[in-house]
């Protein structure tokens, strides 16, 4: 089943996206219908098509058990694997289409963070024809020397692509790095956010997240 919905523009702050997520089943994606829906994409309203099984397609292949270190130094016993998701070209495509939706008008750029969110910025810049940027961790010490591959950054507004949040720490590096080459980053939009619910982990550098995603949605999605 595929439901299109009309929804407004904004992100954790200002709007729940767990209002237009929901679970049961539905099928694929009609190619040409969604490429409309995009290119109606202008102003404030936006018209967006609803997967709502993605919560739970995404739960099932990419969360693990075990014990895990994570990014950030913390310890945990769930980890979610994007790179299952990223792998599969169908679930790829179906976690950008949501990102598309979720990406501010004045958005530049679409920076892929190094690694997991460099093929989610392509998939993304793909469907809209923004161009991607592709943000290490580090500057290259050779050749260019660039932190930021793609165009040039400075003066341009970039939405920052990532796979998973947890405390905001790769994030926060990201945006505190490409400001300082002189570019404007306001939000970051990411398929998965597992920081604590109802926390901006990311308020303190100015940065609203706008998840595809969270833990409370997987884990509601759990058979
Ligand atoms: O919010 P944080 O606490 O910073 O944690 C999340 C970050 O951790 C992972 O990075 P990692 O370096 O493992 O990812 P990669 O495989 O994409 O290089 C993930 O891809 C995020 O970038
Ligand atoms: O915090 C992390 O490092 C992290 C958590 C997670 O669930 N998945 C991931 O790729 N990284």
């Amino acid at each position: 089943m595929r439901l299109t919905v009309a929804v407004s523009p904004g992100g954790r702050a200002c709007r729940d996206p767990r209002s237009r997520r929901g679970r049961a089943g539905c099928g694929g994606l009609d190619d040409a219908r969604s490429r409309s829906l995009l290119d109606q994409r202008s102003g404030l309203d936006r018209v967006s098509t609803v997967d709502e099984t993605l919560a739970a397609d995404i739960d099932a292949i990419c969360r693990l058990t075990g014990e895990f270190t994570l990014r950030s130094g913390q310890q945990a016993t769930e980890y979610f694997d994007k790179y299952l998701f990223e792998a599969d070209p169908g679930l790829l495509l179906r976690v950008a289409r949501q990102m598309v939706d979720l990406l501010p008008d004045e958005t530049d750029l679409l920076g892929g963070l190094e690694l997991g969110g460099v093929p989610i910025a392509t998939m993304v810049s793909s469907l809209t024809g923004r161009p991607a940027l592709y943000v290490r961790k580090q500057a290259k010490e050779y050749g260019t020397c660039k932190l930021a591959e793609g165009p040039d950054v400075a003066g341009r507004s970039i939405t920052l692509i990532e796979d998973v949040i947890t405390t905001g720490g790769a994030v926060r590096d990201a945006t505190n790095a490409l400001r300082a080459l002189g570019a404007t980053v306001e939000v970051v939009v990411c398929a998965i956010d597992r920081s604590p619910a109802d926390q901006n982990p990311l308020a303190d550098v100015g940065l609203e997240v706008r998840p595809v995603l969270t833990k409370a949605q997987l884990d509601a999605a759990r058979p």
